[in-house]
Parts: C-alpha cells; sequence; structure tokens
C-alpha cells in the first residue's frame, strides 16, 4: 500500500514541484515548469487558477489558427464544474459550435515509431515505459515538454490549463483514507507508486542525456509534475480515432482538444463531437445537440462511468451517478455467511458440485484464470456472472440444464430456475449488501454531519464519493428487496391457490 509520507510527497504538488538544475542550458530558451503568478483569483471564483495569471484568450487563437467558434460562445465561471463553455445567445439545434483544424489538437504522433531521434527519442523512450492503462502519462509527457519549451506552438493552450487538479493522487493521506472504498485506495496508490518511481527513472535516464536532447530543457522532472501532466490529461484528454491503419482501422489516439477541453460533464449533453473518419486532416466538430438557450453552459459526456473513474481521472463525483457500482470479490466462503445470514438452509458456495463447478467456469468464476471482482450498481444492478451463480449454486441440477447462461445472468429474466431459488439468491444478494456497508467505518448519516463542517475540498470529494457507493448499495438493496416481496407474495398466492 502506498504509505501516507508517498502520497503527501504528491501532494506537495504545487508550487515548487519542480526544481530546476539548470545543468548547460540557460533555462532562457525554456519556460520553468514552475508556476508563474500566485494571484489570489482562486479565492474569489470558483476554478482553480490558470498556469499563468491573464492568460491568452483561447477563442481568439482558435479563430486565429484557422478554427471555427460560433459567436455565441464565451468562457465563463460554470459553477461548481469551473470554468466552462456558455451560450451568450441562444443557439439552435444542431448548429456547429467549434471547428478545430487538425493541427490544434495536442498529441503524441510518434509513440511507436523508431526513426525520431535527439530529443523526439528521449520522450518516446520513456513513453514506451508506461503501462497501457496509464495512456495519459504518455501523453502527459508531450504536454510537459511544451510547457517547457519557451514558443511551443501550444502556449496559448497550456497557459490557460488549471494550475492544480483535485484527483485523489494529490489529496492528503487522510483524505486518501478517508474514501473508504478499498478499490479505488488500491487505485490510488498504485498511481502514485508508478509516478514516484517514474519520477526516480526519468532521473536516472536523462542523467545521461546530451543537453540538447533534454526533452525538459534541463529541468528535474518529479512525481508531483508528472502528476500534474498526468491529471491535465486525464481530465481533459479525449480518445478519438486517429489515422487509417494500414489494415483500414483507426486506433484510438488520445488528444488534447483546446477549447472543446473547456466543456464540462453532463449526462444529459447539449452538445456532442463529431469526427470525419476517412480524411486525413479532417476537421474536429462539436455541434449543439440540442437547442440551447442563452446563459446554458455548453456540456458533453466524458461518458457512463463509474464514480471511481470520474475521482481519479477528472477530480469530479457525480451525485446519484445511474453507472456508479461497487466492487465485490466473488468468494465462496462470503457468499455462505451471507446466506446463513439470510436464513437460506445449508448453502455450499464454498464446495459446488461438479456441474456447479462446471457452470461457474463459463462464467469465469472458478479455475485458474478466472476473474472474481465483480460488481453491484449501475444499469445491471446486479453483474449478471454473480446472479447467475447464486442462482446455479442454490439449484439442484435438473432445474438449470435447460436454461442459457445468458437467462440466468439476467435480472430481468424473472425466477428462471424457480420462485423460491430466486428469492434465495435475492436475499443472499441483499445479505452481501448488509456485509459490504459494514466494511464502511461510518455511516451515511455521519458523512452528510461532516459534509455540513467547513473541510477541504479533498475532504469534501471523499465525503462525496463515500456516501455515493454507500447509496448504491442501498439502492441495491431497496430494489431487490421489494423484487423479493413481489416474488413472495406470487409464491404464497399460488400456494393458497394450490
Ligand atoms: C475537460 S475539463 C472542463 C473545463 C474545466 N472546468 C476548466 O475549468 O478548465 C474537465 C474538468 O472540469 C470539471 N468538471 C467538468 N464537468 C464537471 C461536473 N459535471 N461536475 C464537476 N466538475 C466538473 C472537473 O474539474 C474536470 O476535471
Amino acid at each position: 500500500m502506498m504509505t501516507v509520507a508517498a502520497s503527501k510527497m504528491l501532494l506537495m504538488a504545487t508550487r515548487d514541484f519542480i526544481s530546476s538544475s539548470s545543468s548547460n542550458i540557460s533555462l532562457t530558451h525554456f519556460r520553468p515548469l514552475t508556476y508563474a503568478s500566485s494571484s489570489s483569483s482562486s479565492a474569489v471564483s470558483n476554478y482553480p487558477e490558470r498556469l499563468v495569471s491573464n492568460p491568452p484568450d483561447l477563442i481568439r487563437w482558435v479563430r486565429r489558427e484557422g478554427g471555427f467558434v460560433h459567436q455565441g460562445l464565451k468562457i465563463a465561471d460554470d459553477g461548481s464544474n469551473g470554468l466552462g463553455l456558455v451560450a451568450s445567445e441562444e443557439i439552435q439545434k444542431g448548429s456547429d459550435l467549434i471547428a478545430l483544424p487538425s493541427h490544434l489538437p495536442l498529441r503524441f504522433r510518434s509513440v511507436d515509431s523508431d526513426d525520431e531521434d535527439g530529443l523526439e527519442s528521449v520522450l518516446i523512450q520513456l513513453a514506451r515505459q508506461v503501462p497501457e492503462e496509464l495512456w495519459a502519462m504518455k501523453l502527459g509527457l508531450k504536454l510537459l515538454r511544451e510547457r517547457a519549451t519557451v514558443g511551443s506552438f501550444w502556449w496559448p493552450y497550456i497557459s490557460n490549463l488549471p494550475q492544480t487538479y483535485s484527483v485523489p493522487i494529490f489529496f492528503p493521506g487522510e483524505d486518501i483514507k478517508n474514501l473508504q472504498y478499498a478499490p479505488l485506495l488500491h487505485q490510488v496508490n498504485k498511481r502514485c507508486r508508478f509516478l514516484l518511481d517514474f519520477g526516480k527513472e526519468i532521473k536516472r535516464v536523462l542523467e545521461s542525456v546530451r543537453p540538447d536532447d533534454h526533452p525538459f530543457g534541463g529541468q528535474d522532472v518529479d512525481a508531483s509534475s508528472l502528476g500534474w501532466a498526468m491529471s491535465a490529461v486525464s481530465s481533459r484528454a479525449f480518445r478519438l480515432h486517429g489515422e487509417r491503419l494500414p489494415d483500414g482501422t483507426h486506433g484510438y489516439v488520445p488528444m488534447m482538444l483546446p477549447l472543446i477541453d473547456m466543456c464540462n460533464h453532463s449526462f444529459h449533453p447539449n452538445a456532442l463531437i463529431v469526427q470525419e473518419e476517412d480524411t486525413k486532416s479532417s476537421n474536429l466538430l462539436v455541434k449543439a445537440e440540442t437547442h440551447i438557450k442563452q446563459n446554458d453552459p455548453v456540456m458533453l459526456n466524458y461518458g457512463c462511468l463509474s464514480n471511481d473513474f470520474f475521482l481519479i481521472d477528472y477530480g469530479f463525483v457525480v451525485p446519484s451517478n445511474p453507472y456508479d457500482t461497487i466492487e465485490l470479490k466473488y468468494d465462496g466462503a462470503l457468499l455462505d455467511a451471507a446466506s446463513m445470514a439470510a436464513g437460506i438452509p445449508s448453502p455450499n458456495f464454498s464446495s459446488p458440485t461438479p456441474w456447479q463447478q462446471q457452470i461457474l467456469s463459463r462464467l469465469n468464476l472458478h479455475g485458474e484464470v478466472s476473474d472474481l471482482k465483480v460488481s453491484l450498481g449501475g444499469p445491471e444492478l446486479v453483474e449478471g456472472r454473480l446472479l447467475a451463480a447464486l442462482r446455479v449454486l442454490l439449484a439442484s441440477d435438473g432445474t438449470v440444464e435447460k436454461h442459457d447462461l445468458n437467462t440466468l445472468k439476467s435480472l430481468s429474466a424473472e425466477a428462471p430456475l424457480g420462485v423460491s431459488n430466486e428469492v434465495a439468491a435475492l436475499r443472499t444478494i441483499i445479505a452481501l449488501c448488509v456485509i459490504a456497508l459494514g466494511h464502511f467505518p461510518t455511516k451515511i448519516m455521519e458523512d452528510e454531519a461532516l459534509l455540513k463542517e467547513s473541510v477541504s475540498h479533498s475532504t469534501d470529494l471523499a465525503l462525496q464519493f463515500r456516501i455515493q457507493k454507500k447509496s448504491v448499495i442501498i439502492d441495491v438493496m431497496r430494489n431487490l428487496t421489494r423484487r423479493v416481496k413481489i416474488l413472495s407474495s406470487k409464491e404464497t398466492t399460488t400456494t393458497n391457490q394450490a
């Protein structure tokens, strides 16, 4: 696990996160990777300070570079979402809002090529050491390089980026603990550990690099500056089609889209990114998906993501997020305990019969390559694999054979193995929920009371996050309890009629 000390190191992110070691190159040729301003604008507004105070006008820059920006758009404070794109006049559905020429997105063009030398090749060599799941860090290296370079084409864009990000890698250790949810703690700690190790590795590699080939202009890059870059990318980049590959398909390429990335997130967006797939130099378009009223923010949907992703990548939590889930480990002994607590006679989850084991293997819940992570919540409510496993483990052989796996995995397939089997399965899941809730050290009411106190932004986010996780569990319990009641009343009616 990541130690509190390690997470504090990342937390100490901000102002002096990169100590400049001038080596042989004069820093005047490079833009220092420390903050240029410390104005107090964040004290009077809802959004973090930008990299420089009074950065260049982004809309004007996009237009100057040949892009199109609808005349009725402005950048303004979007309430609790930070800065955003806002309509200064009514905009008709279907209107073009922004068109970006293909040279404006910031992307890492050559991670897979070998023909670069000098500066680019060092960057590529470093990017290759980043695991695929941390793709934002690869592009983050490119961002850091452009940030360090005086005269970078992207400076008008980069100078408009926030100085700080509210993602958990920058939380104080206490607030990482305050998340109270092991799967996210694990991810946060993994990222912190990676950034600390990668910072050391970069230092080692750059020690032997010629000054002219130094990608960051001779400046040290440490875990905090890497964290800044990774968070800037994860919270703003879009993964879009890249150029057509030789086999005719397109790979997905992460890109930072100046101005487009000023749009905040909504599951009910009023705008949409459109990408023409075929032409190599296609424009990226944002279109109005609905009629947009004057003063409405322009919103994009970042994706149907759980709060784990919203918090770790974007630094916010969506209340009542319909895509939020909780993760559990599929574990026979835990299921035995749950079903016993639910009053189900003689459960045998920890010792399935051979035919049950066969089905569990097909569900990827048994055997060497099994995936034991299952989830509750989200649109599915109960992950199909878990539901099917419980139905099967609570059934006798003969009743199962005639059903296919998809039916067994579906909650809307009402009681495929009989009402009492279904009631037992659902009650076991409800008991699992009770156990899962018991793992949180505090109750929602206590969290809500803490939220009313004046707490820091990171504590506020951690409290919101854990309240939402507990709410997911409670919503699942409510829904399943309702189903059990309906099924039980059906069972009683059938028995009475018989
Ligand atoms: C792509 S940027 C959007 C522009 C950003 N608000 C800014 O000030 O530069 C994404 C960031 O905006 C904020 N944001 C976007 N949608 C939000 C939402 N629905 N709720 C809270 N914060 C949001 C988060 O800080 C997120 O990391």
